[in-house]
């Protein structure tokens, strides 16, 4: 099976292959642009896959993900590129200083369309933001600050396939995979 995923960022791309490897999906990227509407995941995603299936005419996928602080009010959210390229980790660290609760989650939503139906596909993983940045060489963007739920180092000290195994981005492609067996 092949999907179609409309993205420019090479790291969701390598994620994607390396969790649906032992499925038989094969992950190809395709470079065409589509409008982030202002809004929740959900609907960058939907939004996103109607207007790029309008432009290939093929079943294809967008995934719009997001991290979101609890301290924050879920802050930065839908706004997790700018931010992360603005004020980045550091920034971050600096609004949390001397804070307790450093609860966030990463959130994947992938959007499906074929024509037919639209389909979304979430997947959510919850940890906490370590106090400083701890960089292994892997992952990007927020990894180096987040530590998933039961581990002791962060997203960017996990290799690929190590954070793949409970990455945000791994369940919502096993929906995504899931749906697609059983069409
Ligand atoms: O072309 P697209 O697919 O839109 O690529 P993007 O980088 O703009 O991706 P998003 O719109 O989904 O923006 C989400 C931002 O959240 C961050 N992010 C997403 N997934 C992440 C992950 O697995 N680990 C760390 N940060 C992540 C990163 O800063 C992304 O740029
Ligand atoms: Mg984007």
């Amino acid at each position: 099976m092949k999907i179609y995923f409309a993205t420019g960022n090479q790291n969701k791309v390598d994620e994607a292959e390396i969790i649906l490897k032992e499925a038989n999906c094969e992950i190809e990227q395709i470079e065409i642009p589509y409008a982030e509407v202002q809004g929740r995941l959900e609907e960058v995603s939907a939004f996103g896959v109607l207007e790029v299936f309008e432009k290939f005419n093929r079943p294809v996928i967008v995934e719009d993900s997001g991290f979101f602080i609890e301290k924050l009010n879920d802050f930065p959210g839908t706004y997790s590129r700018f931010v992360q390229e603005t004020i980045g980790n550091e920034g971050i660290l600096k609004l949390l200083e001397n804070e307790t609760n450093r609860n966030a989650y990463f959130k994947t939503v992938i959007g499906y369309y074929d024509g037919d139906n639209i389909k979304l596909f979430t997947g959510i993983v919850k940890g906490t933001i370590s106090t400083e940045i701890k960089d292994g060489g892997f992952g990007f963007a927020y990894d180096s600050i987040f530590i998933p739920e039961g581990k002791t180092k962060t997203f960017a000290e996990m290799t690929t396939e190590e954070k793949s195994e409970i990455s945000h981005r791994k369940r919502a492609f096993y929906e995504l995979k899931n749906y697609l067996e059983n069409l």
